[in-house]
């Protein structure tokens, strides 16, 4: 089983490398640098939180990821491929902000649809819903219809179907923004769980520092205009984290350099 702890520190080869990556969406009204210089390296199995103010390229770096947009300067590497390789490969399973379920389709046909997609057998797709419904806690829910669940079980039910065929990489665009706090908690140490058992790498795009604290080995910094990564924070916090390790000093302690990297981010933006 792989641990908060283990993970950083491995000396796993690289699963996403970024070197001086830029992104510059030409528009009707000038250039937008969406991403300037930025330079990352994500080990396998590391969980690693993108975290910054709106419009600092956040899903717009997970997007160059997923080969959904491509980059206008630097490379990127994603499992010692392209971005394109990788997805050609399935090296991925991406999570969106709203849960994105087709309304008119059960919870089991939601997360069978990339699977049809894919072309496996309805023998084989079979048990990945099963064992993707059993990860996130939704055995029980197959025939149900998504209005029929709560949006932190939607939420869920989309992250079963970003498992269902078992990619390397999970990117989750920022799945637990639209929650309440309550649930969100309830989700984040269900995630944790769930990537230890699954020893996957997560990409995770939050606005929440203690989110962004509790889930991950690795908090990336992010400061707008342009996007660039103003710290890497390598988290010391055990394995085991109950959800009252928030209350903890080591915990407050990597919040606040996590507020003041945030913070930079904005003076910086102030002087411009
Ligand atoms: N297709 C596009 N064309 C032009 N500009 C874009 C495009 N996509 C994103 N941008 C701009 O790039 C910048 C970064 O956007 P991005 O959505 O990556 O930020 P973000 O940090 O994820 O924001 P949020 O937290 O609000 O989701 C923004 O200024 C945005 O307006």
């Amino acid at each position: 089983m792989k641990s908060p702890a283990e993970a950083p520190g491995s000396s796993a080869a690289p699963v996403i490398a970024a070197q001086g990556l830029g992104l510059t969406f030409g528009t009707g009204d000038g250039d937008v640098v969406a991403l300037s210089n930025v330079d990352l390296t994500v080990k396998k199995g590391e969980f690693v939180s993108f975290i910054g103010p709106s419009g600092c390229g956040k899903t717009t770096l997970l997007r160059v990821i997923a080969d959904l947009e491509r980059p206008t300067a630097g490379t990127i590497s994603v499992n010692g491929q392209t971005p394109e390789g990788a997805r050609r490969n399935r090296a991925y399973g991406y999570v969106f902000q709203a849960p994105a379920l087709y309304p008119w389709r059960t919870i089991e046909k939601n997360v069978a649809l990339p699977l049809e997609i894919m072309g496996y057998p309805r023998a084989e797709r079979a048990g990945r819903i099963a064992r993707a419904l059993a990860l996130v806690n939704l055995t029980g829910f197959e025939k149900k219809h998504p209005w029929q669940l709560s949006g932190g079980m939607q939420q869920r039910a989309s992250i079963a179907r970003a498992l269902a065929f078992d990619a390397d990489i999970l990117l989750m665009d920022e799945p637990f923004g639209a929650l309440d706090e309550i649930v969100r908690d309830h989700l984040n140490a269900e995630l944790l769980r769930l990537w230890a058992s699954t020893g996957k790498t997560i990409c995770f795009v939050t606005h929440s520092i203690p989110e962004a604290v509790y889930l991950s080995t690795t908090i990336v910094v992010m400061s707008p205009r342009p996007g660039r990564v103003t710290d890497i924070i390598r988290s010391t916090l055990p394995a085991e984290r109950p959800l009252d390790i928030r209350e903890s000093p080591e915990f407050l302690e990597i919040a606040a350099r996590v507020r003041d990297g945030l913070r930079a981010g904005h003076s910086y933006e102030e002087a411009l």
